[in-house]
């Protein structure tokens, strides 16, 4: 297992400053970028003009992932900006194997993400077409929901089929991650943690990641 990393979601942050509040994560490992579609998911955030911008001023690696039907259209374009990851949902996708693999071509990481009731067992065959699986733990959609503990053993089946591979496949969740879950999400075997309002609402946000990842710490 890895090194725990936090990437701070921007969906809490205000998205009239997304430059600043870059700045205001800059203890992060990356930046977890929320594009949703209306469809895929009833909400509407930012998409490919909003992430190009984001690429020329981040410091940060950008980490976009796609709340959007029709993945295996789009998600390469998103590939094509230069940004570190794309995750695409299981869900959205017809092809899955294929797009993970043009995503490599492109020249990003690839990584799919599946929501809080879709089962790992389908995929597990292709983990080694993947650098990153993404395991919801809300509902995606929206900010500042309960993390659902119902996820807890598919983060151990899944981390458990990572082991298996021998690869260095990431294994992130994403959802109602805080000082009071990323505990729990960590010792099922996460090792990346998107958080959105638990930093965005914290103090001083840059110290909240370095207090999220030393709780993470613990357990790896
Ligand atoms: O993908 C998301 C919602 O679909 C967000 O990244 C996620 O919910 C983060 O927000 P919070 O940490 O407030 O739960």
């Amino acid at each position: 297992m890895s090194h725990p990393r936090i990437n701070p979601s921007i969906l809490s942050a205000d998205f009239a400053n997304l430059a600043s509040e870059l700045d205001r994560i800059h203890t992060a490992d990356a930046v977890h970028v929320d594009v949703m579609d209306n469809h895929f998911v009833p909400n509407l955030t930012l998409g490919l003009p909003v992430v190009d911008s984001l690429q020329k001023v981040s410091k940060l690696p950008i980490d976009v992932h796609l709340m959007i039907e029709n993945a295996d259209r789009w998600a390469p374009e998103y590939a094509q900006l230069g940004v570190d990851s794309v995750t695409f949902h299981a869900e959205a996708s017809a092809a899955p194997i294929r797009l993970a693999r043009e995503l490599s071509a492109a020249g990003s990481k690839a990584a799919m993400a599946l929501r809080p009731a879709t089962p790992i067992e389908p995929y597990l065959d292709m983990l080694g077409e993947l650098d990153m699986i993404l395991l919801m733990t809300v509902e995606p959609g929206f900010g500042g929901q309960k993390f659902l503990d119902l996820v807890l053993p598919k983060i151990r089946r899944t981390a458990k089929a990572i082991a298996g591979t021998g690869k260095p496949i990431a294994l992130q969740v994403d959802g109602g991650i805080s000082r009071d879950t990323i505990l729990r999400a960590a010792e099922a075997g996460a090792d990346v943690f998107v958080a959105g309002s638990a930093v965005y609402s914290a103090p001083e946000p840059a110290a909240e990641i370095d207090a999220l990842r030393n709780l993470a710490r613990i357990t790896h």
